[in-house]
């Protein structure tokens, strides 16, 4: 099948001769950032989320809009609203480009920075394969839209959309785990206080006092739902089981970080991971290796680009 074959495109070894220093240097410049904004990580580990998720792991969610393209790109999907930090990836590029020239693509990097993202705040330290081709081009913001999940996404919703990647149940609630790092802000919460349909399920009433206090009932599109948020889990500077916890409980912000507590295909996965740490980590490993595996370009099939924001 298709994921089979791109994924044997990719090497743990490809860089080997053309960059061998590629993963010190990545390191070594991406920790400052992470030091100057410890919000870095999450921002760079959601990149690569929807990196992938859109025409799949080809940095195509770095392009910027030239001449009548303005406003009708990728990135400008409403979806990718509080997507951050996309510049931290032009600036490693220019660091690896002084070492090795016209060498390293631009959606390795995003894969490369999310693993430093995952490790520098106390995650495991994945190995990936190497060797994604970057995108001649970005799709539309229609495509975006509709390759994104909704805030509002259920536990079909992600068990379906991670299966096309190949993950197992098991997989699946651990690639959602990633929600153990950074925030959510009002605008996707809102609709948790919706009472007609199920976005309020498996919610502990004094968590969602909680909510209601720090996102009182703007709407959603309205700046000030925009400015605020809350932490993903209580410890949203740090990658570890605290997510599963205020899952089990019924504080997950979303509908699916709730859900995944409650729904009794993954709430054995939620309660094992809780437990188990390094469990956790095994299964976000794998799940990791699959979804930056996601329909990449190998070969002739794409483009190292030179500038990360430009094809
Ligand atoms: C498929 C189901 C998923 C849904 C519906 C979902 C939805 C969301 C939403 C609505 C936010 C809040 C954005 C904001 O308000 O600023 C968010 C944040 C985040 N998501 Fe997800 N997500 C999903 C899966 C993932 C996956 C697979 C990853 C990573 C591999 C991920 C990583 C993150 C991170 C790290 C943040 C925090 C971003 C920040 O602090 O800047 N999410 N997600
Ligand atoms: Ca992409
Ligand atoms: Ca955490």
């Amino acid at each position: 099948d298709q994921m089979e074959t791109n994924y044997e495109g990719l090497s743990y070894n490809y860089y080997e001769k053309t960059c061998p220093k590629l993963e010190d240097i990545v390191r070594s410049s991406i920790s400052p950032m992470f030091i100057l904004d410890p919000t870095s990580p999450s921002a760079l580990l959601r990149l690569m989320f929807h990196d992938c998720q859109v025409q799949g792991c080809d940095a195509s969610i770095l392009i910027e809009p030239s001449g009548d393209q303005n406003q009708f790109t990728e990135i400008y999907s409403a979806k990718n609203f509080g997507i951050r930090k996309r510049e931290l990836i032009g600036s490693i590029k220019t660091s690896l480009e002084a070492e090795c020239p016209n060498q390293v693509s631009c959606s390795d990097i995003i894969i490369l920075a999310a693993r430093e993202a995952v490790a520098l705040t106390g995650g495991p330290l994945i190995s990936v394969p190497l060797g994604r081709k970057d995108s001649l081009s970005t799709p539309s913001k229609h495509v975006a839209d509709s390759e994104l999940p909704p805030s509002t996404a259920d536990v079909d919703t992600i068990l379906s959309l991670f299966a096309g990647m190949a993950m197992t149940v098991e997989e699946s609630v651990a690639i959602m785990g990633s929600h153990t790092l950074g925030v959510t802000h009002c605008n996707n919460v809102l609709s948790r206080f919706d009472n007609a349909n199920g976005t309020n399920a498996n919610m502990d009433p004094r968590f969602e006092t909680f909510l209601r206090v720090v996102c009182p009932e703007f709407s959603p599109s309205s700046k000030t739902a925009e400015a605020t948020f809350v932490p993903n889990d209580q410890t949203s500077l740090t990658f570890d089981t605290a997510y599963y916890d205020d899952a089990i409980a019924g504080r997950g912000n979303l509908r699916i970080d709730s859900e995944i507590g409650a729904d009794p295909r993954t709430r054995p996965f939620v309660e094992a991971f809780a437990a188990d740490q390094d469990r956790f980590f095994n299964a976000f490993s794998s799940a990791f290796v699959k979804l930056s595996s996601y329909k990449v370009l190998t070969g002739n099939n794409g483009v190292v680009r030179s500038v990360c924001d430009k094809v």
